[in-house]
């Protein structure tokens, strides 16, 4: 009699038994297409079906479920748990030495795209002193419970990184999760559909050894002053309200255990209530490069260079700006990969940099006028070619296979920034680093990528991977 089993794709409630199940899944998907040209594992041959159920959806995500059946001959089922065990064994192994983000789906926590390999705290370079002390600090709750049950108070730990753009407050926090060996719960309060009820239950239900970290937290909440002004942005984007916020940091409601970093570029503009002890509990500043920020991050990227080359770079540098965000100093450092001298002699070229990027009020309007003088362009204006046009070229000079080449010939003729229509689509496309820059700075660090089924399922049957595009 075949013996069979099922493995079901479903997520479940658990965030690690999904997680768990997720990347079992992933493997699982990945022995089917090797299974289809030979279907043996081990000595065993088996059959492998994969359904996707038609009538059912995981509403969070609109994603179909699935299952994948193996059927094998013969009376022992040892092998389906090998393979399950092969898969918990690669899943864990998929995580050893990376940091896994998530990011809230529903009422729970689900990892976001693959682990990534674990930063060194080493390689954000902070004024001096200040990774120390926020490590210590850090350090220091993790390995007192005890303390704090002593004491009553409840274990819980908040820190508020504030500063300009650019500056590390994120690289930071990602190092220091990797150094703990925690993962990132990232959340943003400006999500419209968080309500009070569901950023509570999210705070209490976060992976245990995980940072929750709630970035730009100005952008959803102004202060009770500025609030007068707007009563709009103080009750809130969504269905979150700022007292419902203040509740989950710190009211009775919220656990035990809990470690909340947020950061903001504008710490001026939060209400003095968010940022007491007890909600925030470390507060750091982390502004534009110091002297010795610069000479370390320049020896750091240069080793073999010397301390007084390291030195004059940074003298040069502030020379130039004392504003220059580690950012800044970073790509230009990346401008001169193999050139060590020209990163001193050439830092002139930061100027511009730190006239547009330094520390200003808004960082959208800096970055827009950074490369776009004068008006913007609305996208009627844009130019690209029409429907017709662009039919043309993808059938009649057979380019519809070949966009990639189609995309630098449209280059040549519209400029880096131009429209065109594929299907019932329009895509703008961007083709200068500077502006590619922009965007990338303004859709925030984890942009949610279109999930595009159609491709990934296409690239699953080839064994392929998915690219930018989707990830
Ligand atoms: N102190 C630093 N040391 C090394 N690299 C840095 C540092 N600060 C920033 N960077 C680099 O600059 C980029 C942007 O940094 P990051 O996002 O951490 O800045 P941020 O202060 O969080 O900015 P924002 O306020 O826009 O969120 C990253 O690629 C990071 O590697």
């Amino acid at each position: 009699m075949p013996s069979m089993l099922r493995a079901a794709c479903a997520p479940g409630s658990e965030p690690s038994a999904w997680q768990y199940e997720k990347t079992a899944t992933e493997f699982l998907k990945q022995r089917v297409r090797r299974w289809l040209g030979h279907s043996r594992y081990g000595r065993k041959w088996i059959r492998v079906e994969r359904n996707r159920e038609k009538q059912m959806i995981d509403l969070h995500t609109g994603t179909p479920w699935e299952s994948v059946t193996f059927t094998a001959l013969g009376t022992n089922r040892d092998i389906f748990f090998s393979i399950l065990q092969e898969a918990r064994e690669l899943a864990l192994r998929q995580q050893e030495g990376k940091t896994v983000m998530y990011t809230a789906m529903g009422a729970e926590w689900r990892p976001f795209g693959f682990p990534r390999r674990r930063r060194p705290l080493a390689s954000v370079v902070l004024d001096e002193g200040i990774a120390e002390r926020i490590v210590q600090d850090v350090q220091e709750f993790i390995t007192s419970p005890q303390w704090y049950s002593d004491r009553g108070i409840p274990y819980r730990r908040g820190y508020l990184l504030y500063g300009p753009p650019g500056c590390g407050k994120s690289s930071f926090i990602t190092a220091l999760a990797g150094e703990l060996q925690y993962s990132i719960c990232l959340l943003s309060l400006s999500d419209r559909s968080l309500s009070d009820d569901r950023l509570n239950h999210l705070l209490s239900a976060a992976p245990q050894q995980s940072i929750v970290l709630l970035e730009d937290v100005d952008a959803a909440f102004v202060s009770r002053d500025l609030a007068a002004e707007n009563p709009t942005a103080y009750q809130g984007m969504g269905r979150l309200t700022f007292s419902g916020l203040l509740n989950a940091l710190d009211g009775v409601a919220s656990t035990e255990a809990r470690i909340v970093f947020m950061t903001t570029n504008h710490v001026d503009r939060l209400d003095p209530a968010l940022v007491r002890p007890g909600r925030v509990d470390l507060k750091q500043y982390v502004g534009p490069c110091s002297r010795w920020q610069l000479t370390h991050m320049f020896q750091r990227f240069y080793p073999e260079q010397s301390w007084a080359a390291a030195e004059r770079f940074a003298d040069q540098a502030l020379a130039v700006s004392d504003q220059l965000s580690a950012a800044q100093v970073q790509g230009h450092f990346m401008l001169h990969k193999a050139d060590p001298p020209g990163a001193i002699t050439d830092v002139g070229a930061l100027a511009p940099w730190a006239k547009a990027w330094g520390p200003g009020p808004v960082r959208a309007k800096a970055t827009v006028s950074a490369t776009v003088p004068g008006r913007l362009k609305s996208l009627e204006e844009l130019p690209g070619p029409s429907v017709l046009r662009c039919l043309y070229w993808y059938l009649l000079r057979g380019y519809l296979l070949h966009m990639h080449d189609l995309q630098g010939i449209f280059k040549q003729r519209y400029g880096s920034l131009w429209k065109q229509h594929t299907g019932p689509y329009m895509t703008v496309n961007v083709a200068c680093p500077e502006l590619l820059e922009q965007i990338l700075r303004q859709e925030g660090r984890f942009p949610t990528r279109c999930d595009m089924a159609l491709w990934k399922e296409h690239r699953d049957l080839r064994g392929q991977a998915y690219g930018p595009l989707t990830e």
